[in-house]
């Protein structure tokens, strides 16, 4: 795991409210010919090269792949959290590339919602500061409507005036989940939301997850080691030395395994 950026805001720009962008679009994110390499010389790292992929809109896609193959480069660029060395990525239909850091900035924060490991709620503020907190430090308001979907898809309806200390760590991803979905984003980066719970809270937090997509619609895109988490998500893409090698739709576990080995099932 490379170190993933906090959640917690810093000094970011204000703007008004958007629309989502991807009213009719079927694709949330694409890249094409997408390269990131590090370093230089004979220290260079070639951690993508090249890929090609488009993520559908208002699915739940895990990206998977062995240690060092490239998953958190991948989703770091198609998040506008890491530059492309070459090649375009583009989401809701915005290419990254045409836009300076303020303009990424003000995109990510309106269009693209995070969740990582490390749950990065404020230990201050209740669940409920903690899930409308990005509404309040971009000027927006709250939809009640849409909070309330959310908080009840989540099932955090009865925990909104816990401390985070009050929570168990499953509760916790949930708050830090419903606090991605609260802006409305049209696509959610989750980079192995479950590496730090147990078995139990890991299958509470998918199936979470996965009614995020069913009964909400959003789409969400998980960075995933484990085979269990991979088995909510309806699509999977197998990334083997920074080339995607696969990318299956309900893939059978045989299928899956297979795949990750570098085979056909
Ligand atoms: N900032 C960086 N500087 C140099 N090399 C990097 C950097 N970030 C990633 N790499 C290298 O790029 C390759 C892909 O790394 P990445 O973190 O994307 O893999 P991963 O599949 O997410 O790995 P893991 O499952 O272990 O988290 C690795 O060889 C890694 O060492």
């Amino acid at each position: 795991m490379r170190t993933t950026p906090t959640t917690t805001p810093t000094t970011t720009p204000t703007s008004t409210p958007t629309t989502p962008l991807l009213a009719d679009a079927t694709t949330a994110a694409s890249a094409r010919g997408l390269t990131r390499t590090y370093g230089s010389g004979d220290n260079t790292v070639h951690a993508l090269r090249g890929v090609d992929l488009d993520l559908p809109a208002g699915r739940f896609t895990a990206i998977m792949g062995p240690s060092g193959s490239g998953k958190s480069t991948l989703m770091h660029c198609l998040a506008g959290l890491d530059a492309a060395t070459a090649g375009t990525v583009t989401v809701a239909g915005r290419d990254l590339a045409g836009l300076d850091d303020t303009a990424l900035t003000l995109f990510r924060r309106e269009h693209i919602g995070f969740v990582f490991q490390a749950f990065n709620l404020l230990p201050m503020l209740t669940a409920g500061q903690n899930i409308v907190l990005p509404l309040e430090l971009a000027g927006r308001p709250v939809d009640r409507e849409r909070h309330d979907q959310v908080v009840g898809v989540l099932g955090l309806a009865d925990r909104l005036d816990h401390l985070p200390s009050q929570l168990s760590g499953g509760q916790q991803q949930r708050v830090a989940i419903a606090r991605a979905l609260v802006t409305q984003p049209d696509i959610v980066f989750a980079d192995e939301p479950t590496g730090n719970l147990d078995s139990e809270a890991s299958a509470e937090v998918l199936g979470h997850l996965r009614r995020s997509v069913r009964e909400l619609g959003m789409t969400v895109v998980m960075v995933t080691h484990e085979l269990d988490a991979a088995a909510y998500a309806d699509d999977v893409v197998v990334i083997h030395d920074g080339v995607v090698t696969a990318h299956l739709t309900r893939p059978g576990q045989d299928e899956l395994v297979a795949a990750l080995r570098g085979r056909s099932a």
